[in-house]
């Protein structure tokens, strides 16, 4: 059998809506001119550390799948194959989607701000379907049919993103390929309380930074070598995982 491979976790550089300090989920923005130098950044730290992905892995929405390309350009693995799917997109922020992150929380309050934004298990209110920020239509959607989704909570990402974890990355690991997921904030961290075995109360103090690749050595049964991960410039992880916690403040 192959020796397990390495998995790389990458969340998109920062976008638009990132720099405007609104709620995204599923609205489908550009990276910003800085995320789209992070995601080259990200892709130097990969070439630097040695870190060469085989396969990569993103979901349906632009921010991601451009930092990929961006990030395998600067790493000259840009001929690697990818794979797209649903699950990995950002947790669908239902009727906060375009929502600016500041108003929300002056208008609701901190524990109702954070209940939405960081509890296991509470979405917000599901977006009306002929709200302008829906995805009800989106073709690319198409399939999934009433399984799509009207707003999500961690607990929904987790329920939906394993099932690919399982039948898609888990084979690529078991190959012995490095695997880079280039995803979202809310997907990763959902996929990090899976590896890691978070708490559903713990995990909302756990924020990714943009642009900046985790790598996870996992052993046989799938479990981190180290808890958590290293970050490739772990100096300013930590710096921009505050930044990330502190958004609407
Ligand atoms: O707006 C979003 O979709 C996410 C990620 O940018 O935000 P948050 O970190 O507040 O969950």
């Amino acid at each position: 059998m192959a020796e397990l491979g390495t998995l790389v976790l990458l969340r998109h550089g920062q976008s638009t809506w990132n720099a405007e300090n609104l709620f995204t989920g599923w609205v489908d923005v550009p990276l910003s001119a800085q995320g789209e130098q992070e995601a080259r950044k990200g892709g130097q730290l990969l070439a630097e550390s040695g870190l060469l992905p085989d396969v990569v892995h993103t979901s349906l929405m632009r921010r991601a799948i451009s930092t990929a390309n961006l990030a395998l350009d600067a790493a000259d693995r840009h001929w690697i194959p990818v794979k797209r799917d649903w699950r990995l997109n950002e947790r669908h922020y239902g009727a906060l989607q375009g929502k600016n992150k500041k108003q929300t929380l002056d208008e609701f309050g901190e524990e109702q701000f954070m209940l939405w934004r960081r509890s296991y298990d509470t979405p917000p209110p599901p977006i009306d379907p002929a709200d302008e920020f829906s995805q009800v239509g989106d073709a690319r959607y198409a399939d999934l049919g009433d399984a799509a989704p009207l707003t999500e909570c961690l607990k929904d990402v987790v329920a939906r993103l394993l099932p690919y974890w399982e039948s898609a990355i888990v084979p690529d690991l078991r190959a012995g390929k490095t695997v880079l997921v280039a995803a979202h904030g809310n997907s990763l961290r959902a996929l990090v309380k899976h590896l890691d075995g978070i708490s559903d109360d713990a995990i909302a103090g756990l924020n990714i930074p943009t642009g900046i690749p985790l790598r996870y050595d996992l052993t046989e049964d799938l479990k981190p070598v180290t808890a958590g991960g290293t970050y490739l410039d772990p100096e300013a992880a930590k710096e921009a995982a505050a930044a990330v916690a502190n958004q609407g403040r």
